[in-house]
């Protein structure tokens, strides 16, 4: 998979309502809606009270939190967590990504200009240079680094101290992590997807602070149609704010938002226009297969990326998709999904689609 910023599945993926990467819009409003200690972050109950655990120790120590990893899928809080670990800690944080340290000297500067007891959040550490990654190693076991002076024969490594400090590392890949970087963090949370009830919550908060005014009913709609993600319902919130105020006197219920997200092709599982055009080409065209990418591919007109990696994951996490080793294949939940039905079972126990799933 490549994760350059710049590839067309990025681009596909960053234009649609129910992507989970940030757009220049979320990044505007995001700041507004984080909640700011972990009594205010909803849900990951297990992630919550261990992180607490963790820093309430370091407190009453008096020392610094240990290294915390971060891992999980776009826009499910990491960079929210971050930021909260900071402020449970009382301590400046310092954000930087991956990316942006191409080089050892990079980190070793903003290691060197660290406070002690800062926090140091590091996105996207899965996408750090080699030799970065071998200075954090020691910067992060030991509180040292080695800064090199001059090139050839003649250089020399010079040991610099640094304050003790905390490394908050995010990924959305924590399996592209080296063994020994992994192994250097404290403690390491997995964010999972949420569960409906808590992005019920999520959006009741954030219309609040929008000072939108929105029933139970309708906050439930809008939590069922986010894939999991609170990034996904404040985008969907914002989105059914709009049609609320133009087409009705602003109030969110159940009605308007489920309108509202018929105007933007989102249905009531949080598929959109992308996402059916596969399922309908694999049900309608190849009778829910098994088919391979390409010929799907072509068959919605995309890219064989985009089916690949911006609609199929949703898919196949939803149990709607499966990819097996002689195609995709539709699952009977697909099927019931877009209201059509499975063509028969074919004669004398042939190796039907059916078959794949027991039915
Ligand atoms: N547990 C939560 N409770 C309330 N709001 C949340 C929670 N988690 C995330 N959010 C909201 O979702 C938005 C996205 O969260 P955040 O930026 O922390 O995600 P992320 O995991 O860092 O994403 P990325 O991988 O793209 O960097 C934030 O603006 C925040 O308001
Ligand atoms: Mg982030």
């Amino acid at each position: 998979m490549n994760w350059d910023d710049t590839t067309d599945e990025a681009a596909a993926a960053a234009e649609r309502l129910v992507g989970s990467v940030a757009d220049g819009e979320d990044q505007a409003v995001e700041a507004a809606l984080r909640p700011k200690d972990l009594g205010e972050f909803i849900g990951q109950e297990k992630v919550r009270e261990q992180l607490d655990l963790v820093l309430r120790a370091a407190r009453a120590r008096g020392a610094t939190a240990d290294h915390v990893l971060l891992s999980g899928a776009p826009g499910l809080g990491k960079t929210t967590l971050s930021m909260i670990i900071a402020a449970e800690m009382g301590a400046p944080i310092r954000i930087t990504s991956g990316p942006a340290i191409q080089h050892a000297g990079d980190l070793a500067a903003i290691l060197s200009s660290l406070q002690e007891g800062e926090v140091l959040f590091l996105d996207e550490i899965h996408r750090m240079s080699r030799p970065a990654e071998e200075m954090l190693y020691m910067a992060m076991e030991d509180f040292r680094v080695d800064v090199i002076v001059g090139k050839g024969p003649g250089a020399t490594a010079i040991p610099l101290e640094l304050p003790p400090f905390t490394l908050v590392g995010a990924t959305t890949r924590a399996g592209l992590l080296p063994p020994p970087l992994r192994d250097r963090f404290g403690f390491t949370a997995h964010m999972e997807f949420y569960e409906p009830a808590e992005l019920e919550r999520v959006v009741h908060r954030s219309a609040q602070l929008l000072d939108v005014e929105i029933d139970p009913a309708g906050a439930a709609e809008i939590a069922g149609r986010s894939r999991g993600t609170p990034r996904i319902a404040n985008r969907l919130l914002r989105r059914v704010r709009d049609y609320a105020q133009v087409k009705a006197d602003g109030v969110i219920d159940r009605a308007i938002a489920g309108a509202a997200l018929a105007v933007y092709e989102v249905d009531d599982r949080g598929l959109d226009r992308l996402d059916r055009a596969v399922l309908e080409a694999l049900l309608k065209l190849f009778g829910g297969g098994p088919v391979g990418l390409s010929t799907l591919a072509v068959a919605v007109g995309e890219e064989r990326e985009t089916v690949e990696e911006v609609a199929e994951p949703f898919l196949v996490r939803e149990g709607l998709l499966a990819r097996t080793p002689r195609g995709r294949v539709a699952t009977p939940a697909a099927w019931a999904h877009l209201g059509l039905t499975p063509p028969p079972r074919p004669g004398g126990g042939g190796k039907g689609q059916q078959d794949l799933f027991g039915a």
